[in-house]
């Protein structure tokens, strides 16, 4: 059907094209999509309407297998050397994996010699595997066998390719070819292996891009393997399902690996793996999924580096894992240091929005999101407070925020950040947290107000020190700068309840002395005022020590806190008929107080 109701696309330079009927991307015409099939009519599924993914949960990690330094590492620019590719290593390790294939030994000395440093150097935890790839070739199984002499527990991950258009088009073999192909391979491999009795290692196989290869071939092939490498419950096989190229939306894989889930022969003997690419750009909800459907193991790369559009992110998996109360088994404490070593190793960015890790994952720009997740963090300190545990401890509900920054080893330092999206919740939050302020919720929006014209004039970002000196230069300095100011004050309690207020006051360039009476010292000074025919009503006010407004969310910064920190005093004030805020920031809760009049005294002037 066409419309006319997208646009047309012109040219460079604005002016139409010659064909541009055909440049209108909704046009059917315009993009040969008949050229392409649907996932489910080149993979028979004989599974139906009896699944039963959809309604498990996910209630335990699986086994995790980074493969970083194989899958991720062939996808390279410049692959690791040996010492990036150790920095990647222990960082696995330390953070907790216990299954690691560190590269595929024939393809390069590189590979080679970094698995020969694996064996001599210590480097490989007692409860640590390490994976080794190789493709079904006698040449590169022994170069793979040969590398790995002296490592106590090895996988050798055998791979080839069984979906139809791999074997038509790469291998030039039949069904029953390949098969032998493979058989040959694995029989060689095990015979390889029999040559180190003392050494532990196990195989997995991998039928490459099994997503596109019909499932009774992959029955055949698999069970073929566990039964030559007589794979038992203490010394299970590993079938790794890899969705090599992802072809479909996660419910056609998750109804692949159910599938093979329940047929795969000595199931009992059988590891199920996957190990979904990101195509589609649903690796990880492949991931889940297939968990779901009954696999054991995931591979995947950190953050998502691997061919095309990477591996699937064994990051995301985890912390997503961790975000349903789920312990992950692995130890994201300190995210950013995890990041530093895959970014150096990878010499690859990762993302400002990448989940979890990316430098805006845990920042509201926008208003209404930086109220929520103030009052959330306000909350979450009350209910730690109350339940009389560590903020790091209380149960985490804070709106925006589907896990606490500080799990990860983030601050709250950039949870908020103020630009022309944002609102007078976000700047509160930062004027509490950073600077100890606690504005009065009438004064939020009038500040609020001149922010926004701030942001809008640059539409730049501010920073909370930019926004601390815009509220001091707008409410606090007026007191001092306007025309009306005070050059020596003071005031007396001459009996209970009853204020003197002497001042020298400085009006439009003359000096005066004014003295004034009240029942406290601002009434009392706002009577001296009047003597001099300014004539002030306090509407609100309020006054607190900058330590307490920062500690009332537990996120404060630290900044202007703790014993002796300034007082902090807000006046509104109607000034000959003009209503203004005004603030004083001083160590005496008076001086502020007063300050905080004065200001508002001249700001209703320059009205
Ligand atoms: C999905 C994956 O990630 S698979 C892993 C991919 N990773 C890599 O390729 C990185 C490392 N690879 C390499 O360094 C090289 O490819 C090597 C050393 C392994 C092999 O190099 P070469 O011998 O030069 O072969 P080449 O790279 O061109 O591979 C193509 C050959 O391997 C065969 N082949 C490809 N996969 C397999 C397999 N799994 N099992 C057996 N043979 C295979 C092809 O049929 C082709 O054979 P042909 O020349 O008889 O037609
Ligand atoms: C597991 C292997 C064969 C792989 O890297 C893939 O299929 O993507």
């Amino acid at each position: 059907m066409e419309t006319t109701a997208f646009p047309t696309v012109r040219t460079p330079s604005g002016d139409l094209p010659a064909d541009a009927p055909d440049w209108n991307p909704q046009r059917p015409s315009a993009m040969p999509h008949h050229r392409y099939q649907p996932a489910h009519t080149r993979v028979a599924l004989p599974l139906t309407d009896d699944r039963t993914w959809p309604s498990r949960r996910l209630h335990q990690a699986p086994l995790w297998v980074p493969v970083d330094l194989r899958d991720g590492n062939q996808a390279l620019a410049e692959p690791m050397d040996t010492e990036r590719k150790r920095r990647m290593f222990d960082l696995m390790t330390t953070m907790g994996y216990k299954e690691i294939e560190v590269g595929y030994p024939s393809a390069s000395r590189t590979d080679f010699d970094f698995v020969r440093h694996l064996a001599y150097s210590g480097a490989v935890p007692d409860d640590v595997t390490v994976s080794v790839f190789t493709a079904a070739r006698r040449d590169l199984i022994d170069r793979t066998v040969a590398s790995v002499e002296g490592l106590d527990r090895v996988v050798v991950h055998l791979y080839t390719a069984t979906a139809p258009t791999w074997r038509d088009v790469v291998l030039g073999r039949s069904r029953t070819e390949l098969h032998t192909l493979i058989l040959d391979a694995a029989t060689h491999l095990m015979r390889r292996a029999e040559e180190r009795p003392g050494a532990d290692i196990r195989f997995e196989f991998s039928p490459e891009v099994f997503n596109l290869t019909e499932p009774d071939f992959v029955l055949e092939v698999c069970d073929s393997l566990t039964e030559l490498w007589d794979a038992s419950p203490d010394r299970p096989v590993i079938h790794n399902l890899p969705a090599t190229v992802e072809i479909a939306t996660p419910n056609v894989y998750a109804d692949q690996i159910e599938y093979m889930d329940r047929h795969l022969a000595r199931r009992e003997s059988v590891i199920l793996s996957v190990h979904p690419h990101n195509d589609r750009g649903t690796g990880v909800a492949c991931a889940e999924l297939a968990v779901l459907a009954g696999a054991q193991r995931v591979e995947g790369c950190l953050f998502g580096n691997g061919e095309r559009t990477g591996n699937v992110d064994l990051v995301t998996l985890a912390l997503n894992l961790y975000a349903q109360g789920v312990n992950p088994m692995i130890d994201f404490s300190d995210i950013d240091v995890v990041r530093e070593v895959v970014e150096y190793c990878n010499r690859l960015p990762v993302h400002p929005r990448h989940p979890y890790v990316g430098d805006l994952v845990h920042t509201a720009f926008s208003g209404t999101h930086q109220d929520a997740i103030a009052k959330g963090l306000a909350r979450h300190a009350r209910t730690a407070a109350e339940l009389g545990v560590p903020a790091g401890r209380a149960p985490w509900a804070v709106p925006y925020l589907p896990i606490d920054p500080a799990d990860i080893g983030r601050t709250y330092e950039e949870v908020i950040r103020i630009n022309s999206q944002s609102g007078k919740g976000g700047m509160a939050h930062l004027l509490r947290t950073h600077h100890g302020l606690d504005l009065p919720q009438g004064m939020r929006p009038d500040f609020s107000r001149t922010v926004q014209q701030v942001t809008d004039a640059t539409g730049q970002e501010l920073t909370h020190k930019e926004l601390w000196e815009l509220f001091r230069s707008t409410y606090t300095a007026p007191a001092q700068d306007g025309p009306r100011t005070l050059e020596s004050w003071a005031t007396e309690e001459t009996d209970p309840g009853e204020h003197t207020f002497t001042c020298t006051l400085r009006a439009d360039g003359e000096a005066r002395s004014c003295v004034g009476y009240g029942n406290g010292p601002l009434s009392a000074l706002t009577d001296a005022l009047r003597t001099a025919g300014i004539s002030v009503d306090i509407l609100d006010f309020s006054e607190h020590s900058t330590a307490t407004a920062t500690t009332a969310t537990g996120t404060g910064t630290g900044t202007g806190t703790g014993p002796g920190s300034p007082a902090v005093a807000y006046a509104e004030c109607r000034v000959d008929g003009t209503t203004r805020w005004g603030a004083g920031r001083d160590t005496s809760v008076l001086t502020a107080s007063v300050h905080a009049v004065m200001a508002a005294v001249n700001r209703a002037g320059r009205a």
